[in-house]
């Protein structure tokens, strides 16, 4: 579903931050990108859906070269893809509601989107979403006002709300306390299992990448370094991505 092929790229025309990145992302599972700060994780995320551009090489999305994509193809490809962030990247003086409808905007026509029209079926949905996450209390309260895990289980239900294929998070747990990373962590895995959901993440935690990953893939200075099941990240290939 989502493959990349011999990905490489570089900020400053010096320095490499991807090398020849080749990978193959399965649907329905969760693939987690491990490896020091700097290896390159973030960048080879945000390449996924050309947020970062002028790199070479091959991503393969259902297919598809999103590279070469014009215009109008890169909105439909997006639409396919949603994003988590680190910092949730939250509207917070506006409620959870609004906040997760905003999630409807890429694929909604431009004068709509910025006056907030709304559907009741749009509201309906992400009311549903908002209950599917454990918020449904916390519908109409301002995002200001909740705790880490709440607002990253508000970006969860937000970039649900394209119903993508694929979620790409960067680093969606950072910021959180171990019982609040392993909530959203426990959200993204049934995405994968019952939802059927491509679900990929970049970790630090090394402990949460072999509870949760069905793939993990280790960076190391911007190239591969590992790549196979939870199963085979053992002491060695630890020490062969952060030594
Ligand atoms: N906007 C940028 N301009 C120049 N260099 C950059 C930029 N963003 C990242 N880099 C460089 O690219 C390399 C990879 O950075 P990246 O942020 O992808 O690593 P990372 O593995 O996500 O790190 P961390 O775990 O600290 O977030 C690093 O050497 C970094 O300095």
């Amino acid at each position: 579903m989502l493959a990349v092929n011999e990905l490489s790229k570089s900020y400053d025309q010096e320095a490499m931050s991807l090398k020849d990145i080749s990978m193959e992302i399965e649907k329905g599972e969760i693939t987690v990108i491990i490896g020091p700060s700097g290896a390159g994780k973030t960048t080879l995320l945000r390449s996924l859906n050309q947020l970062i551009k002028d790199d070479q090489g091959e991503i393969l999305i259902d297919g598809l070269d999103v590279r070469t994509l014009n215009r109008s193809k890169m909105r439909q490809m997006r639409r396919k893809i949603g994003m988590v962030f680190q910092n949730y990247n939250l509207i917070e003086p506006l409620t959870v509601l609004e906040n997760v409808l905003h999630g409807t905007l890429g694929g909604k026509p431009t004068l709509l989107g910025i006056l907030s029209i709304y559907s009741d079926k749009e509201q309906q949905e992400a009311l549903a979403l908002i209950k599917e996450m454990g918020l449904e209390e916390f519908a109409f309260k301002q995002c200001k006002d909740l705790s880490g895990g709440q607002k990253q289980r508000v970006g969860i239900a937000r970039a649900l709300m394209k119903h993508p294929q694929i979620i790409l998070c960067d680093e969606p747990v950072a910021s959180l306390d171990p019982k609040s990373a392993t909530l959203v962590m426990d959200i993204l895995r049934s995405l994968a299992i019952e939802k059927k959901m491509t679900i990929v993440v970049t970790l630090h935690q090394v402990e949460l990448a072999k509870e949760y990953a069905d793939h993990i893939i280790g960076l190391r200075a911007g190239s591969v370094v590992f790549d196979g099941p939870s199963s085979a990240l053992d002491v060695a290939a630890i020490r062969t991505i952060y030594d």
